[in-house]
Parts: C-alpha cells; structure tokens; sequence
C-alpha cells in the first residue's frame, strides 16, 4: 500500500447485540465525507470456503451465515457490520478478511479431531483456528526484527486478549494452533473454557437441567477466568483482587498462566525448536508479570527474559536478553493493517466487479 496512515477511528465498546447494527450504521455515518474505494470486514469464521480474503457477494454471506454456529459470539455481529455497511456506503464494494484463512496451511495431522473421519469429510468436522489476521501481521513484523526470512522461520506467536490463542508457525506459515472448530478450544480464556474432558458437557447438562446451547453459554460466557475467580473475566480486576489476597482470583491467574506455558511447550516440541516467541493483543501487549509468568521455567530451553526490557520499556520491542538462544518479542498488534492492505490487492479486482455491475444495471 502505498500509504499506512489512519485517518479517523471510531470504537464500540461493550453494548446490547440488539443495538448492535444501530451503531455500527451510526459509527458508519460518521465517516460518510470520506470516499473510500473498499470496506473491509473481519470475519471469524470462513471454513474451508476462504482460504484467503475475498469481495462480499450474497455467497460470501451465504457462507458467512452458514459458519455462524461454529462461531456464534462473532459471525452473527460481523455480517450484521457487512450489511450495516452496505446500507451506510452501498455503491462502495465489501472485502471479507477471515481469521480461519491463514490457518488454512495446516497439515490434517493438526487439524483433524480423533473421532471418526466421516465427521470431517461429510460435515467439516475439524480445528480451524482463528486470530489468524493478527498471527500473520507478528509474524510478518517478526520477521522484520529477527532479519530471518519467512520460508525459514519458526515462531510461536501467542495472542492473549479476551480470547487467546497460540499458533505455531513453521516456514512463515501456521503449523498448529490452540483454537478449534470453535475460538472456545484450547487455553483457558477472559470468559471461555478453553478445552475441557467433553464428558463433563452431559453431566452439567444434567446438573442444569439444560440443552447443550445452554451448557456451551456456559463454557462461553461464564467459565476461564470469570469462571474460577468469581470476580471478572478482565485480567486487570483479576490480577488487582489477586495482589490483594484473593485466592480465587490467584488461582485464576495461575491456571491461566500454566495452560500457556503447557501449550508453548507442546509447540516447542512440535515445531523442533524456535527462533522467536511473540506476545500480542490486550494482555500480550500489556502485562509484564503474566509474560514472566508463561515464560518462567523455560531457561532450559533457552527462553531467558531480560527484567528491564520486560518491566519498564513500551511497544514494539524485544524482551529477551541478548544472549537468549530463543528471542522473545512484544509486537503490538495490528489486524487493521492486515485487512487494509488486503483489500488494497484486490483492488483491480474490485474495480473490475463494479464495472461489471454497471454493464449488467
Ligand atoms: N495492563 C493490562 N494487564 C492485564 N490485562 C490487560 C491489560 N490491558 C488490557 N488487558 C486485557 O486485555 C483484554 C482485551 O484484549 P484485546 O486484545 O483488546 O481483546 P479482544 O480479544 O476483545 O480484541 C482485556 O479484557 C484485559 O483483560
Ligand atoms: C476468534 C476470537 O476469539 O476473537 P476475539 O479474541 O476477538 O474474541
Ligand atoms: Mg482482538
């Protein structure tokens, strides 16, 4: 792209679903004096339908709509954005970016589930990992830091926000992840489970007296952190409870913190050893004490902090000692740019559509 600046920003914080589109139409409306040449639009999940970004057209929210019950707090909210957009600005042409899309490289020995093989091949039945928009752009900027090309890099990039996941990248593309067919898999999370005995869905269900939606809200709205502290699925409250004796709110932070270092190692041995762990998104970015504490342990490995670096600097920047055989990065992470910058190349692709569309009209 030939510019990367922001313009304008404009944010939603926490509101009804119901007011949702209301919003985002009014947010959008704000910025009706630009002219822009392409809206881009996170999309949790895409499937195997997109391995790449693509121009909304009414199979692409076919799709969308199609994936929403494997992505049921996003997919929903994100093609109300699409349509809200098409209201808001509707001769300007809607790019998808999907979270699924980089993971797509990953070897079935990754992704397929140890149940039988029918479920994949008839139903999609398989881990499709998310976060994917803010792997790639660490990955891309780690490079960048490491002086490493991407056709020999190996990197565990960990985003840890309100969903966390980690992604093992091999050769610049992603190997293995924590998240699975849903972003409920894998670490213990803000408000989500992560992975869990699948037995125990029955039996709350039974304790519930509920449906399995019911029992899925649960593990999705009220379990990780919220669940175990009773206090907050917001890390900062947590961790301020926790220096004031709460031993709940200890707990919590110790579970969150030893399921990351678990699945940094298991990723350590899947990858055969890395050049780089990279600590991105909310928490990534801003905790220094969580990052001491997945880090904590891994001296054998060769994974050795530098206090200073870690404490006391800010942004991007690495906060391993210079002798540390594994080099350890914050790099904040930026989505946006991801998404900008693919629905800059698909530009001509964008244009040609429109002219199309006028041909046809
Ligand atoms: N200084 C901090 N210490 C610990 N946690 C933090 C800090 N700043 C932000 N967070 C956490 O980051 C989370 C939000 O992360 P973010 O990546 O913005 O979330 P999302 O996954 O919604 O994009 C908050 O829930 C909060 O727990
Ligand atoms: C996929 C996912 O978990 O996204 P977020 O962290 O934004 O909730
Ligand atoms: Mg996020």
């Amino acid at each position: 792209m030939p510019e990367e600046t922001i313009v304008e920003t404009d944010t939603i914080a926490k509101i009804p679903a119901s007011e949702y589109g209301n919003r985002i139409e009014n947010v959008l409306k704000g910025f009706s004096q630009h002219k822009f040449d392409a809206i881009c639009h996170r999309v949790v999940h895409g499937g195997e339908d997109f391995k790449q970004s693509t121009i909304v057209t009414e199979e692409v929210k076919a799709s969308i709509r199609k994936y929403e019950r494997f992505a049921p707090l996003h997919n929903p909210n994100n093609l109300i954005g699409i349509e809200s957009a098409e209201k808001v600005f509707p001769d300007t042409l809607q790019v998808a970016v999907f979270d699924t899309a980089f993971h797509q490289t990953m070897p079935p020995s990754s992704y397929l589930y140890s149940i039988p093989y029918e479920y994949y091949e008839k139903y999609g039945i398989r881990k499709y990992g998310f976060h994917g928009m803010s792997h790639r752009y660490v990955m891309e900027r780690a490079e960048q830091l490491l002086e490493i090309s991407a056709s020999k890099l190996r990197l565990l990039s960990c985003h840890i926000g309100n969903g966390v996941s980690i992604c093992a990248i091999k050769h610049g593309k992603s190997y293995d992840t924590s998240m699975g067919l849903t972003p409920l898999a894998g670490l213990t999370m803000g408000t989500r489970s992560g992975n869990i005995d699948p037995s125990i869905i029955s039996f709350i269900q039974d304790i519930e007296e509920s449906s399995t939606e019911g029992v899925i809200d649960i593990l999705n709205y009220k379990s990780g952190v919220l669940g175990i502290s009773g206090v907050s699925g917001d890390l900062r409250d947590v961790m301020e409870a926790a220096k004031a004796g709460d031993k709940r709110c200890q707990l919590a932070i110790e579970m969150y913190t030893t399921r990351i270092h678990k699945y940094i190692g298991l990723y350590l041995a899947r990858l055969n050893g890395v050049d780089g762990i990279i600590f991105t998104a909310g928490v990534g970015e801003n905790s220094p004490e969580l990052r001491e504490m997945i880090c904590a342990g891994f001296e054998y490995a060769g994974v050795v902090l530098d206090y200073e670096q870690n404490r006391n600097k800010h942004g991007e920047r690495f906060i391993s000692a210079q002798y540390s055989p594994i080099k350890v990065m914050v790099i904040p992470t930026n989505e946006e740019l991801i998404m900008a910058r693919d629905g800059y190349a698909l530009l001509p692709k964008l244009r040609e559509n429109k002219r199309t569309a006028e041909v046809v009209s």
